[in-house]
């Protein structure tokens, strides 16, 4: 539904040109919220030519930024954000009063968790988010939602934007638009300056003339550009990642399959990923998915369709989300078979086999190239191995800090050496390259039981094997701690 407050396109886009004219540049940008997104989305901007404004309500988190520091670890992000810093067309702050007089476009991208004991996204952020602009916009401008929300979230918020401009009688025209974000945590940089697409959700053809001029370069590049209404904006993004999450919940169920009946795994996703309609890609089965977007993102799908009367409509997500956490529990399951081998225990109570043993734990981090380690199935498994009294020695080359953050009791360890120091068993949960490239021989000397379990399948086993390391992967057949 159009918003009722458009301007008229040849006021906006001529109020462009004469910025550009003036040498200012063709807009000026707001980016709120400065997280894993919101960070990125700004120094790419500020990348593509604009003056951009960061904004959070997280002062240490602004402080940081505003020194060209960046406070997660994205590769080649730091390096834009520093180079934008020190250019002057990069700032940051928490107060929205400086960009509500300044800029044409305002995106957000704030979070949306999962709501504490329910499946649905918490809402909260986005709509003070809103609100703030509202009541500090004092120009014409466009308010661009990037946030991953529930389908129906802009159309209620272009009502609440039109109720709150008319309460505050703040000079300009503002209007929304939903431009839903694609990027992956360790390519955001490269995903945000050269996306495979990009979808606007637009009330009006100025809307859509202003987001062309603002990704008038990836637009050059022939970026497929897909303009549609609000709904369906909002729902690409879900649907996007609710397929990304059953595409790994699938090859994770053929897993069980093959770990019930024998067969490999991988090669069973080669060869279906031939198939061009099927691709290979996202068919790599392991210990699951995690990070602050498919599993919320999948569960608060749920919800919003439970909420419209559609509960069986999404209901096989939540199957998908079952297959998924399976995974973690069978490699605390693998882990336990293999110590309990040990002790020439049949069946050992996951306790008894755990107790005192040293694992090494390899990656907490939801997946390579990030820090990030919200609903981290790594995490979770190592939690859960100490939590049934193994003494777990974690590694990851990014991630302790964080992970420290969330389960200060695990043991956080500087480097893969001291991880794999005496160890009982090593367990790698995120692939980083560090431990795909580490030396089988090297492993088996720092060891007192060199062996592995692979819990993203992604070690040569035969040659780890002939260098001293078993290793069991997910979707192996395994008895009594060893491969069938
Ligand atoms: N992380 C990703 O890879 C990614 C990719 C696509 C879409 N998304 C979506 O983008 C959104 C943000 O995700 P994220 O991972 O960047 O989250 P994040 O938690 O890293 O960042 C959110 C930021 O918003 C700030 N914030 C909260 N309320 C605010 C307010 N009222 N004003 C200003 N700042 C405020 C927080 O302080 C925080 O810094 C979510 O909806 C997510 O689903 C994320
Ligand atoms: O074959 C695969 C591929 C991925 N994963 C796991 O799936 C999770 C998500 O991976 P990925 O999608 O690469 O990371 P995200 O950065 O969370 O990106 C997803 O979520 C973002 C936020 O919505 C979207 O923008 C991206 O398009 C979407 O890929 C990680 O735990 C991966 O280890 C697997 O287990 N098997």
């Amino acid at each position: 539904m159009p918003s009722p407050e458009i301007p008229a396109r040849s006021r906006w886009t001529g109020h462009c040109r004469q910025q550009a004219e003036e040498g200012g540049g063709i807009v000026r940008i707001s980016v709120i919220g400065t997280g894993y997104l919101g960070a990125t989305h700004a120094a790419c901007m500020a990348e593509l030519g604009f003056e951009v404004i960061g904004v959070d309500i997280d002062p240490a988190k602004i402080e940081r930024l505003a020194r060209g520091e960046l406070p997660f670890h994205e590769p080649g992000l730091a390096e834009l954000i520093v180079k934008h810093v020190e250019s002057g067309r990069l700032r940051f702050t928490t107060d929205y009063a400086e960009v509500g007089g300044w800029a044409d476009v305002h995106f957000i991208g704030v979070g949306t968790p999962q709501r504490s004991g329910e499946h649905a996204a918490d809402m909260r952020y986005v709509d003070a988010a809103l609100t703030s602009l509202a009541e500090s916009i004092s120009k014409d401008a466009l308010i661009v939602g990037k946030s991953t929300v529930p389908v129906g979230t802009a159309d209620r918020l272009a009502g609440l934007l039109a109720q709150l401009r008319a309460a505050n009688g703040l000079p300009g025209t503002v209007e929304l638009a939903w431009n839903p974000e694609f990027l992956r945590e360790g390519f955001a940089v490269k995903d945000t300056l050269t996306p495979d697409r990009i979808v606007v959700g637009v009330a009006s053809e100025h809307a859509e003339q202003v987001l062309r001029e603002v990704y008038a370069a990836p637009l050059a590049a022939d970026t497929p550009w897909i303009a549609t209404d609000f709904p369906t904006a909002e729902l690409v993004k879900v649907a996007a990642n609710a397929f990304l999450a059953t595409k790994i919940s699938f090859i994770n169920a053929f897993s069980e399959i093959t770990e019930a009946v024998g067969g490999d795994i991988r090669t069973l996703a080669d060869a279906i990923g031939h198939d061009a309609r099927i691709g290979r890609r996202f068919l790599n089965a392991g210990v699951g998915f995690g990070g602050g977007c498919l599993p919320k993102d999948i569960r608060a799908l749920q919800a919003r369709a439970a909420e419209l009367g559609l509960t069986s409509t999404m209901r096989f997500l939540s199957e998908m989300d079952a297959i998924n956490l399976r995974r973690r529990e069978r490699v605390v399951d693998l882990a336990v078979d293999v110590l309990a081998a040990d002790a020439g225990h049949r069946r050992a109570a996951p306790v008894q086999a755990l107790q005192g043993a040293r694992i090494a734990i390899l990656g907490v981090a939801f997946k390579p190239d990030s820090d990030d380690v919200r609903d981290s199935p790594a995490l979770d498994v190592a939690n859960r191995l100490y939590t049934l009294g193994a003494d777990t020695a974690v590694y990851d080359p990014e991630a302790n800090a964080n992970a420290a953050a969330r389960f200060p009791r695990l043991d956080y360890v500087d480097s893969v050496e001291e991880a794999l120091r005496d160890a009982d068993l090593a367990i790698l949960l995120t692939e980083w390259r560090e431990f795909r490239e580490l030396d089988p021989a090297r492993v088996a000397e720092l060891m007192a039981t060199p062996r592995l379990i692979d819990g993203r399948n992604v070690l040569d086993r035969d040659a780890w094997a002939a260098a001293g390391v078993p290793v069991v992967g997910m979707g192996q057949k395994v008895v009594h701690g060893a491969p069938a």
